[in-house]
């Protein structure tokens, strides 16, 4: 890979458990994304993609190892890494046009008051929110609050999109309409994404590249899968192409199986040097006549996160 936009350099993060113990959610993680790219991460709850997520906003540090974006250890947050939290994370005194001007006056601090409305209420309309610019969070649905978040990320025009499940909260229709407004956007400015989904439809259809994650404690990064359908893909006819099934087959076969089962059977593997695995391409371990099943509206059930999770 030439263009290291952001590389992750033997990361890990460990807690301290009960009795002096330490509890290792995954240690000796390296990956690396090109600039431009959309990377989703797939992985079973509590493997540590937030905790990554996290690290590379700025917003955690790792217990070893470090993260160079744009040729630049991180050491704290920074305007262009934005992220798209599953909670929001909206100031509940603030209106939504206050939720998103506060972002787009924090990067650009010379904007008068008038260009700073003008550009938040853009992005304000791009989400489908035109009409509660006055209202405050308390008064907002939950998916009305994603997409103020959403709004928000993609008003700073950042580097970096970081998002967590951005669209989970969201019905079919509104997620349908984010999801492709993000990846235009990310397309057209040449944003590099890092995106958490719990979904398989949602990263095959935004992603380039998925990163498949172990099971935790002691998760590590299995595979990098090459996304095969072409950069300028359609929603509605994504199931016709001839690799889509072999690429979602090839997931779901890792999820229920293989990230579980990974760490026995691959006692050599190398964290420094993850397989890459080219669906369809000669020579490969990857099953491209898997058959295809029918495509299904909901992600993956035994990924939904638990009511209880944080
Ligand atoms: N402050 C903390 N102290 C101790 N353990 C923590 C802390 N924060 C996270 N963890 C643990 O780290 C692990 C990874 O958490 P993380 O939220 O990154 O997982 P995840 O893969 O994003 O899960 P999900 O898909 O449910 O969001 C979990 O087992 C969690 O309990």
């Amino acid at each position: 890979m030439t263009d290291k936009f952001v590389s992750i350099e033997g990361i890990a993060k460990r807690y301290p458990g009960a009795g002096g113990a330490t509890t290792t959610v995954f240690e000796n993680l390296w990956l690396s994304m090109p600039r431009g790219e959309f990377c989703c991460v797939i992985g079973h709850s509590g493997c540590g993609k937030t905790t990554v997520l996290n690290i590379l906003a700025g917003l955690d540090a790792p217990s070893e190892g470090a993260v160079i974006v744009d040729g630049q250890a991180i050491s704290g947050t920074s305007l262009d890494r934005a992220v798209i939290f599953q909670s929001h994370a909206l100031l509940p005194w603030r209106t939504v046009l206050g939720n998103v001007a506060y972002a787009v006056s924090s990067k650009w601090r010379s904007w008068d008051r008038a260009k700073v409305k003008a550009h938040a209420q853009t992005f304000i309309d791009l989400v489908g929110l035109t009409g509660s610019e006055h209202k405050r969070p308390s008064e907002l649905s939950g998916g009305m609050k994603q997409r103020v978040g959403i709004a928000r990320a993609l008003s700073i025009t950042p580097k970096m999109m970081l998002m967590d499940e951005p669209f989970s909260a969201l019905d079919a229709l509104t997620r349908g309409t984010l999801q492709d407004e993000v990846r235009r956007i990310c397309l057209e400015t040449g944003q590099t994404a890092f995106m958490i989904t719990h979904d398989v439809d949602e990263a095959i259809y935004l992603a380039d590249k998925i990163f498949l994650m172990t099971n935790g404690p002691g998760a590590v990064l299995a595979e990098v899968v090459e996304n095969p359908l072409p950069k300028d893909r359609g929603r509605t006819d994504l199931h016709r192409h001839p690799l889509y099934y072999a690429l979602r087959n090839h997931i779901i076969d890792f999820l229920v199986t293989r990230s579980k089962t990974f760490a026995a059977e691959k006692p050599g593997h190398d964290p420094r040097n993850v397989p890459v695995v080219h669906i369809g391409k000669p020579g490969l371990t990857v099953a491209s006549d898997a058959k295809p099943e029918p495509l299904k509206e909901t992600s993956w059930p035994s990924l939904s996160r638990p009511s209880t999770s944080s």
